[in-house]
């Protein structure tokens, strides 16, 4: 695990941004193409301040969600509806290169067919393997749709799982499981803020058993990037 510990939230934008820069070239440079997986909150705000000027070839980039909300993607709670209206245009990421849940269906529908559309983009695997998977932490400590004693964190059968009674609104969603998270060539967790601190030590340093904390990518690296407040309860 590395722990990027950075003054503020430019500044964890600007270490998010050099690792992403890092993962999209090395992964372009061997396989011309960058898979990447997004998640929603406060991360879509990082992506959307940093990535308009991030120096890398974003037409090779094929990007996928860690987790979905079962919404209409005009709803304010489409992870996708967030990134359409503030990535396209102001990078020049195109919407074909976003492999979006499909729409009108339930949650257990949509996460089967995600399941099959990642499969057309991995056609060899016997679980993808995500170049970089981008992932935010709630307080209670979920990651992705991933929450703390719900059934799904045992899930491993399924590379993406519906959950429709999710504790954070709204209920339906889709989510990547652990078993595809944690075969990941790198995850980064990146955060700022104080509310995020309490978690933050349970988590890395009291080293208890909540979501964010089962991703350990088998052969990959996990960083985890926080603004001295996110930081502000680990022992110094
Ligand atoms: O609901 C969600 O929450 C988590 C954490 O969001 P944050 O705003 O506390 O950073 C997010 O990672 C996940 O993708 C999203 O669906």
């Amino acid at each position: 695990m590395k722990l990027i510990v950075a003054k503020d939230r430019d500044n964890v934008i600007q270490e998010l941004m050099n690792i992403i820069k890092t993962v999209s070239d090395e992964s372009i440079a061997k396989d011309k193409v960058f898979n990447i997986g997004l998640s929603g909150g406060s991360l879509g705000s990082f992506l959307a301040t940093g990535l308009p000027n991030l120096k890398t070839d974003l037409s090779k980039w094929r990007l996928f969600f860690c987790d979905e909300r079962v919404v209409p993607e005009d709803s304010n709670d489409s992870t996708y509806g967030f990134y359409k209206t503030t990535l396209i245009g102001t990078t020049n990421l195109k919407e074909d290169q976003f492999v979006k849940i499909k729409q009108g269906l339930s949650a257990e529908e949509a996460a089967k067919d995600y399941t099959e559309q990642i499969r057309k983009h991995f056609p060899d695997a016997v679980i993808p393997r995500f170049d970089l998977l981008l992932l935010g932490m709630g307080p209670d400590g979920h990651t992705c749709s991933l929450f703390p004693d719900h059934p799904i964190l045992d899930e491993n059968d399924r590379w993406i799982a519906p959950i429709t009674d999710s504790p954070k609104p709204p209920p339906s969603r889709i989510t990547m499981t652990f078993e595809i998270v944690n075969n990941a060539k790198n995850c980064i967790f990146a955060m700022c803020g104080k509310e995020k601190a309490p978690m933050v030590k349970r988590i890395l340093q009291d080293k208890e058993d909540l979501p964010a904390g089962r991703v350990k990518p088998t052969n990959g690296e996990v960083y985890w990037i926080l603004d001295d407040s996110a930081a502000g309860d680990l022992n110094k």
